[in-house]
């Protein structure tokens, strides 16, 4: 599939001046030219495909804001080269934004005292979106996102999770062929958390939209992206689907076993035992390749085998593991 975001290299600097302790040193910071530099984007490269839905995840500061901001045009890079839809966004920023949603958590792109309608109208003005298909996106959105109860009050007025809501809704009624989103769950209760997550999946798997956010809740990749990249001081660590990385940390699953009464001591070879609870005992599938038919094989009848349950690694657990190994992991980037 042709790509249609191409990141070759991309820096991104930013330079502020040096300010020098105390009173004295505030007025030299004034007449010397000293400057800090931060590498916020070190030498970031990878392509996306049409349709994609990809997870941009990494630690505080790691630079994940900056890229989505130069993928939208707002930031300029440093060095390299970015292509957006074919365009380099900072020097096509309204062509791009013709084609692009963008939607930041932390900043509403909504009009604070206006009524959410009044807000999706300009944006119906801004973008020339054609009367039919503004009517039906807004159906459409309106009826996904549950806001018929809210479309009409004010912003100001509405919960954190219905303003998400809103805001999503907002940066889709021009059919954007990308939306980005900066943390689009930050802050909101499981509820709403679950609501947005089924809904993004929703509009990349039947609309085709590609889809890049960045989060710290890994179960917002879990349930919208299968694809996963990873940054660290700028630097990126691991581009691939969350299932590759499962398997580069040989990531073990988790079983349990669960008896009618206490079958005393279970020794396997296909599996460790982590605890045992009496009639409950915990394991952990080493190997891939084991499967539950070769375990339950070697366990045979005969224990009063009530339930099985087999768990794949927590996401949590796998990210963390990642992060410690890194250093051992230089492979892991393509
Ligand atoms: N306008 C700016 N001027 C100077 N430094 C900046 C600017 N914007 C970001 N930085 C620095 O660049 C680095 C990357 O910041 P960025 O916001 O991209 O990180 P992030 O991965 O999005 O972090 P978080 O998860 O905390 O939002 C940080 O060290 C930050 O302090």
């Amino acid at each position: 599939m042709p790509s249609i975001i191409a990141a070759r290299g991309v820096e991104k600097i930013f330079r502020q001046p040096r300010r020098l302790p105390g009173f004295i040193g505030g007025l030299r910071t004034l007449f010397t030219r000293e400057f800090t530099e931060v590498r916020a984007v070190d030498g970031i490269s990878f392509d996306i495909a049409a349709g994609e839905a990809t997870g941009y995840l990494g630690p505080n500061g790691a630079g994940k804001s900056t890229m989505i901001k130069m993928m939208t045009g707002i930031l300029v890079p440093t060095a390299g080269t970015l292509s957006v839809l074919g365009r380099e966004p900072h020097s096509n920023r309204i062509l791009n934004a013709a084609e692009i949603g963008v939607v930041f958590g932390q900043r509403s792109q909504l009009w604070w005292d206006l009524p959410v309608r009044d807000s999706f109208d300009l944006n119906r003005h801004i973008y020339d979106i054609p009367a039919g298909r503004f009517t039906e996106n807004l159906r459409y959105l309106t009826a996904m996102l549950d806001m018929g109860g809210y479309i009409d009050r004010p912003v100001r007025q509405l919960s954190l999770g219905q303003r998400m809501r809103a805001e999503i809704a907002m940066a889709l009624l021009h059919d954007p062929k990308i939306l980005f989103l900066d943390e689009p769950t930050i802050g909101l209760d499981v509820v709403a958390k679950d609501a947005v997550r089924k809904f993004l999946a929703e509009v990349n798997r039947e609309r085709g939209t590609t889809i890049i956010l960045t989060t710290h809740d890994l179960v917002d990749i879990e349930e919208i992206c299968p694809r996963l990249i990873m940054v660290d001081d700028g630097k990126l660590l691991f581009d691939g689907e969350l299932k590759r990385l499962r398997a580069t940390l040989g990531s073990r699953r988790r079983l349990t076993l669960e008896f009618a009464g206490d079958p005393g001591p279970i020794i396997l070879t296909s599996a460790t035992l982590t605890a045992d609870d009496g009639a409950a005992k915990h394991f952990l599938l080493e190997d891939e390749s084991v499967s539950l038919l070769d375990v339950l094989e070697e366990l045979g009848r005969g224990h009063g085998l009530k339930d099985v349950k087999l768990e794949e690694p927590d996401i949590e657990e796998v990210i963390r593991t990642f992060y410690k190994t890194k250093p051992q992991l230089a492979g892991a980037a393509p």
